[in-house]
Order: C-alpha cells, then structure tokens, then sequence
C-alpha cells in the first residue's frame, strides 16, 4: 500500500496551517506555548518544523506540542491536527502526520511506514512534481510553495505567484488537498483564497506575532470572511 486514503484529509480543517519556528518562538520551550494559542485561535492544523535541533530534542519539543494541542482541547473544545516536518522517524515513532519536501525521502516509502490512517504532506513548486504525485498518488495534501519569496525561508524554487498556484490548483481536480505557503499574511489572504486552495499555511504571520492567538484568529476571520464574498 502506497497511496493516499481516498477521504482522510476531509476530516481536517485545512483553512488555517500553522508551522512553528523556534528561532521566532523565542527558543524550543516556548514553542508549545505558540501552538497551544495558535490552536485557540483557530489553527486547524500545526507543523513542527525546527531544521536544526538533534534528534532526541526535537522528539522532545514534538511531545510538548502533542500535549500543549490537548491543553487547547480542553480550553476550547478543538484541537489541531498535528504534522512533523522532515522527520520521518519521529512522525512513525509518535504516530504522527509528516509533510515531506521533494529532497526528503521517497514519499512512497513514507506512505508504508505510516500506513493510510496518517497524512502525508508533499511541497509541489512546480508542475513537474505535480505530474509525479500524480503517478504516485501518495500525498493527502500539496503544499504549494513558496507563493512568494520570504524571508522565512530562502532556499526555494522560484515563487510560484497567484497564477501558478491557481494553475497547480486546478490541475490537482481536487484528488488531494492544497495550502499556500510562503509570504501570506493578513493583508493578502484573500488574494490567496482565488487561486482555490483548501488552505493558508504560515509561519510568521502568527510565530512572530506577540499575540499568536489573536494572529491566529485574525487570519482565520481574514479567510472566512474573503470565501464568504469570493
Ligand atoms: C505545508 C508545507 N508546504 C511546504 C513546506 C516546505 O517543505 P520543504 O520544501 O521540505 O522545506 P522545509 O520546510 O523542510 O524547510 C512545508 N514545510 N510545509
Ligand atoms: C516553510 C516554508 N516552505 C516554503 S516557504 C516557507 C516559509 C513560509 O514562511 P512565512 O509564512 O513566514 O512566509
Ligand atoms: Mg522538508
């Protein structure tokens, strides 16, 4: 079994992904503290990505965020759904989802290891590896990536722009889910919503944000509020 369970990633609320930094966190123990409040605020799925801490920190940071979702369960009622970035052992060890870049390991391996009741995520910068997910059909969700250059993250392929997500979107007729990342903030989610991605996926829009929770929920009012009139 390699492909992706037809329906699994319907049960997700994609609108708002949040992926943490630890750097713009202030340190890896703050960083529960950013999903806990990104989560009330109304992150309906969280990454943890840090592409620097060992193994064993990283597993421990990764546990901490497991228990900071349950802590927003209780103090709000929802909690996220939680994805590992890069680090397929710990996604397996914890029974995490992973989303995984195109330099990241052979998805299809990721998709025995983890089995069909976990989702995979894959970053989709172009058409080419669009066409080989295609093949694959192993990812429940494409990150399309970047949309623009940020200063987050610089060693990207080139920006795809609104037309070429719009493009990518469409030419994905809805067999997975996909998220816009790179460059989104307040001020630009509803140009975002037009391409017709499932979802707006940020880092410092909420991880450099003093108020995380607030920035959480501004961005998710940003969303509805644009789909309601899109
Ligand atoms: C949702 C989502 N989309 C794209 C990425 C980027 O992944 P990748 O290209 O592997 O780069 P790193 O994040 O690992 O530096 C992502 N993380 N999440
Ligand atoms: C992890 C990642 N992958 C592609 S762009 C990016 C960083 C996005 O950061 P920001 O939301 O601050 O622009
Ligand atoms: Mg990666």
């Amino acid at each position: 079994m390699t492909t992706a369970k037809p329906g699994l990633a319907d049960s997700v609320d994609w609108r708002l992904y949040f992926v943490t930094d630890t750097p713009l966190a202030g340190g890896p123990e703050r960083v529960p503290w950013f999903v806990e409040q990104a989560v009330i605020g109304g992150a309906g799925v969280v990454q943890i990505r840090d592409k620097t801490l060992p193994h064993d920190d990283f597993l421990a940071l990764t546990k901490a965020c497991v228990t900071a979702n349950q802590r927003a369960y209780e103090r709000c009622g929802r909690q996220a759904a939680l994805v590992v970035n890069d680090r397929l052992e710990v996604a397996e060890e914890l029974g995490l989802n992973v989303h995984m870049g195109q330099s990241d390991g052979d998805i299809r391996e990721a998709r025995r290891r983890l089995g069909d009741g976990l989702l995979i995520g894959l970053s989709i910068s172009n058409q080419t590896e669009l066409d080989a997910e295609f093949a694959a059909q192993s990812a429940d969700v494409l990150g399309l990536s970047p949309i623009w250059d940020t200063p987050t993250k610089t060693d990207t392929e080139a920006a795809l722009g609104l037309d070429g997500a719009a493009t990518l979107v469409q030419q994905t007729n809805r067999r997975a889910k996909t998220v816009a990342i790179g460059g989104i903030s307040h001020g630009n989610v509803r140009s975002v919503i037009g391409t017709g991605v499932d979802g707006i996926c940020v880092v410092s829009a909420i991880a450099a944000r003093p108020d995380p929770q607030q920035a959480a929920a501004e961005l998710l009012k940003a969303w509805d509020d644009s789909s309601a009139s899109v």
